[in-house]
């Protein structure tokens, strides 16, 4: 008799609970599935233990069996090793308990991190371990722990086609009754149940409460069965451990309750044991299952529009868009005093530029905080500051916790970059964190002004952030930088702010190329002081390549600094004329804090640019 046919003789499946956690506190921290081929006789005791406890669906120990995290141990060419013997492991252990079923457990691989691993590496990996259990000859596949519902999907479709074995789709959940984006629960398992899926469910990350107060709200599908596999508590940390602290008792008595909520397959997730089975399946002997239910309707909640923050000003780019826009860049100082910076900003202030950019830590060397020095400017000088955000130094969490410390201040630009890594700077040995790219920051800052942070839990009002992204113009083709800057409008980012340009070539060339987009760019313009700054850029940073006019004009100044800084300037100024006749948007780089030279270029942009309504122009 196969899964599907006992539970339609109106019975309730019971299934197994934790392998990994088990494991765990028995004292391995190692690949839990390597296991299957060192420590056989652990994991088939395992099973047996499950299966004694009243378990007639076990899962084979394979959650993390695949590709992509075998390679964290080096064991990344044993794929089918290591699923082949947990298969054997399982069969061998169900062989004398007849009416016992084994599933062939994939787990997701995203979980948190959706860019971290492209979908077409995810199908590879998936294809590889699906085909090693379907060939060893399991009953089923289980599909357990996606966070990300996208994941799911594209994997339940590929196991959909490959086999008629039953196939049980589980996600976890970020919240009660929402998965991660805020993707409700019964919107994915209404999706999964048209994609196929013979048992749809929820397992880990939440507990009975949890996961029981979400399944109200499910109504019983209409072709598939529901699953449920709870955690066994939250976790918590102790002594270095992570443990999970809830008796078997308190699993007994919520097993009616799953029961009320139409779960057909019960088992357990992280920290459950034999002993929490034993518990399910001694409360549902002889239960029937429902069949019919009234779903509660919870209330999805509205996210109200931003009404702290009054004060939000036009977008940058908007008027980027329709005339000149002058942004010029200070970076906070390396060392504690502030006061040549902030004399710089109340001079470019004066100015009359449109605001001041403040990068974040660039070349990967520690600097002033430029949240707190951009709060300063805002507040001392009354001039806007655009904030450079960089995914190298701060993770998922500090990135959030980040924007909503930016909306508090009332900033409002910011400027999200990958960020130089690490190596390049002071700190070599630090780590960049990038748990996303500046496309996955420029998604997440456009969902935190929708009012959902990155795990779709709401934030209770929205920001009001425009998002910036960074264009690197000096590259060979420039068709691949385009495309890349076409990549990030699709990812949501409203603006571009450019590398320095150097020669007027390179400017008709960005504008060529870039004619055909609506976001506006500030094109990046600054000044050379002296036939050394020249040269390192020319020869030593990737892409740049100065005129040999240029070249010559600054070395001919090599001895008389004053006058190299001067010709500096006059080149910039040269510039300044073309990029004013292409862009309305102009990003002038203060160098090592010389502002002097910003002011003038901003002062001398301002007199002889051109106010025009739109680029000047038009198909050169
Ligand atoms: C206006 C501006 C401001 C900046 N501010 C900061 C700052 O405050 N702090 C800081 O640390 N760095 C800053 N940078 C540097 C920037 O982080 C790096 O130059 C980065 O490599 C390019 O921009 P990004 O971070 O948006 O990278 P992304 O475009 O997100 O690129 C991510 C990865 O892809 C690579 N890549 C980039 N372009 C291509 C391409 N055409 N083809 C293939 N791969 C590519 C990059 O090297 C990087 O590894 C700034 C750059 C610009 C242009
Ligand atoms: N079912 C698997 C295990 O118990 C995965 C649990 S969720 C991380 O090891
Ligand atoms: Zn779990």
């Amino acid at each position: 008799m196969g899964i599907l046919d006992s539970l339609q003789q109106d019975k309730i499946l019971i299934a197994d609970g934790a392998m990994g956690t088990l494991l765990y506190s028995y004292g391995s921290d190692c690949c839990f599935e390597e296991l299957n081929l060192s420590q056989p006789n652990q994991i088939y005791n395992i099973h047996k233990a499950y299966l004694n406890a009243g378990a007639n669906l076990i899962q084979t120990n394979t959650y993390a069996a695949n590709y992509h995290k075998l390679e964290r141990y080096g064991l990344q060419d044993q794929v089918k090793e290591i699923n082949s013997a947990a298969v054997r492991l399982a069969k061998r252990a169900v062989a004398d308990h007849p009416d016992a079923h084994v599933v062939g457990t994939i787990g997701g691989i995203r979980a948190i991190k959706p860019e971290a691993i492209p979908l077409e590496e995810i199908k590879r990996t998936f294809r590889e371990q699906l085909y090693c259990l379907l060939l060893e000859g399991v009953d089923g596949i289980l599909l357990e722990t996606f966070y990300d519902l996208e994941e799911l999907e594209t994997v339940l479709q590929i196991a959909r086609k490959e086999t008629d074995l039953p196939i049980i789709a589980q996600v976890s959940l970020q919240e009660v009754g929402y998965l991660q984006n805020r993707v409700h629960i019964t919107d994915a398992l209404n999706r999964l149940e048209s994609l196929g899926a013979d048992i749809v469910g929820l397992n880990c990350r939440l507990g009975p409460y949890h996961m029981i107060s979400t399944l109200e709200e499910v109504s019983i599908p209409k072709t598939a069965y529901l699953s449920a596999y709870p955690n066994a508590s939250l976790p918590s940390y102790v002594d270095g451990k992570l443990e999970y602290d809830s008796d078997a008792d308190y699993f007994k008595e919520t097993a009616l309750a799953f029961r009320d909520q139409g779960v057909r397959l019960i088992g357990g997730c992280c920290g459950t044991t034999p002993a929490h089975i034993k518990a399910f399946s001694d409360a549902l002997e002889g239960v029937a299952p429902l069949k019919e239910k009234q779903v509660k309707r919870k209330e999805r909640t509205i996210i109200l529009p931003s009404s702290k923050k009054k004060d939000v000003p036009t977008p940058l780019f908007e008027k980027a868009k329709k005339q000149q826009s002058i942004i010029v860049e200070l970076d906070p100082p390396r060392k504690l005093n502030t006061d040549k910076f902030m004399a710089g900003a109340k001079a470019l202030k004066d100015a009359g530029i449109d605001a001041l950019t403040l990068a974040d830590n660039s070349l990967a060397s520690p600097r002033v905080c430029n949240t707190a020095l951009g709060s300063i400017v805002k507040s001392d000088i009354g001039l806007r500051p655009l904030i450079h955000i960089t995914c190298r130094d701060r993770n998922l969490i500090g990135l959030q916790s980040h924007l909503m410390g930016l909306h508090q201040l009332g900033i409002h630009d910011v400027l999200a970059v990958t960020g130089d890594p690490t190596k390049v700077g002071d700190f070599p040995g630090a780590s960049s964190v990038y748990d996303v790219t500046s496309f996955g920051l420029i998604n997440m800052i456009k969902q935190f002004n929708q009012g959902v942070s990155l795990s779709g839990k709401e934030l209770g009002e929205r920001t009001s952030f425009s998002v910036g992204a960074a264009f690197n113009p000096n590259v060979r083709i420039i068709d691949k930088a385009v495309e890349r800057l076409e990549k990030k409008i699709d990812a949501g980012a409203d603006y571009f702010i450019s590398q320095p340009v150097f020669s007027e070539e390179k400017l008709l060339e960005v504008y060529q190329a870039t004619k055909h987009i609506e976001a506006p760019i500030y094109i990046g313009i600054m000044p050379l002081t002296s036939s050394r700054n020249a040269n390192f850029l020319h020869h030593e940073v990737p892409g740049i390549k100065l005129t040999p006019q240029v070249l010559e004009v600054m070395n001919r100044h090599q001895d008389d600094p004053q006058q190299a800084s001067l010709e500096g300037l006059n080149i910039a100024k040269g510039l300044l004329d073309a990029a004013l006749e292409l862009f309305n948007g102009i990003y002038l780089i203060t160098p090592f804090m010389r502002y002097e030279l910003t002011v003038e270029l901003a002062n001398y942009a301002k007199k002889y640019g051109p106010f025009h309504s739109s680029r000047r122009v038009q198909n050169v």
